[in-house]
């Protein structure tokens, strides 16, 4: 199992002063920030691309940034975003003609790479990528919004994903994403994710530093 990672999803934050919810989040004990593309194709809505994430870095955000493509076709934007200071890339398999060539190119230049599967993709597709990849990150809602509730199923798979990535021996994260909250962390945890998105849940706490740090005191208490 990995070290706990809480990764903010900037999606809920306050776009009008995005520098400073980051640098607020940083500093109430976030590890990474999470960043959420989409395209208005793959998924009904639309976000931000690769300025955004070089302008968090030209802002002076060192800390890992992980680019979630939920765009489709996936490869154009990559090099953009490797270019723009994102340290890991996800994306959705149905969104690549060929998979295991998006991850070549994601860690060819510097990245770390990972696959994202939604609720109801199967996860056959790791029986042929798991050698080749930085994390899986399993959708408990469907991409599109932040704020939705987590979808119980969520919980098997990553039960099942936990024994594969073990099974393959290799350091490979599991992160979750959607509905991700203070009074469901532990029982995700204990299903086997070491790396949590929280959009919502975090940033409409009126207290950063204390919901994180009651996440974080949630996950440590299922792995003693
Ligand atoms: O990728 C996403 C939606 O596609 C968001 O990261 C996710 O939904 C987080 O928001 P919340 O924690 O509010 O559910």
């Amino acid at each position: 199992m990995q070290s706990t990672v809480i990764a903010p999803s900037i999606l809920s934050a306050n776009f009008a002063k995005l520098g400073e919810e980051v640098d607020a989040v940083l500093a109430a004990g976030a590890d990474w920030v999470h960043f959420d593309v989409m395209d208005n194709h793959y998924v009904p809505n639309l976000t931000i691309g690769p300025l955004v994430c070089e302008a968090l870095r030209k802002h002076g955000v060192t800390a890992p940034i992980d680019v979630h493509l939920m765009v489709e076709p996936v490869d154009r934007i990559v090099p953009d975003f490797a270019k723009a200071g994102a340290s890991m890339i996800t994306f959705h398999p149905e969104a690549s003609r060929h998979v295991h060539r998006t991850v070549q190119l994601i860690r060819s230049l510097g990245c770390q790479a990972g696959i994202v599967l939604n609720p109801a993709t199967p996860v056959d597709v790791l029986d042929y990528v798991l050698a080749d990849i930085d994390m899986v990150l399993l959708m408990s809602v469907n991409p599109g919004f932040g704020g939705q509730a987590f979808i119980p199923s969520a919980l098997d798979k990553l039960r099942r994903v936990r024994s594969m990535i073990d099974a393959s021996g290799r350091a490979v994260r599991l992160e979750i994403d959607g509905g991700v909250k203070a009074d469901n962390i532990a029982e995700i945890a204990a299903a086997g994710a070491d790396t949590f998105v929280a959009g919502s849940a975090i940033f409409n706490a009126p207290d950063y530093a204390g919901i994180i740090a009651t996440m974080k005191a949630a996950v440590a208490g299922t792995r003693r």
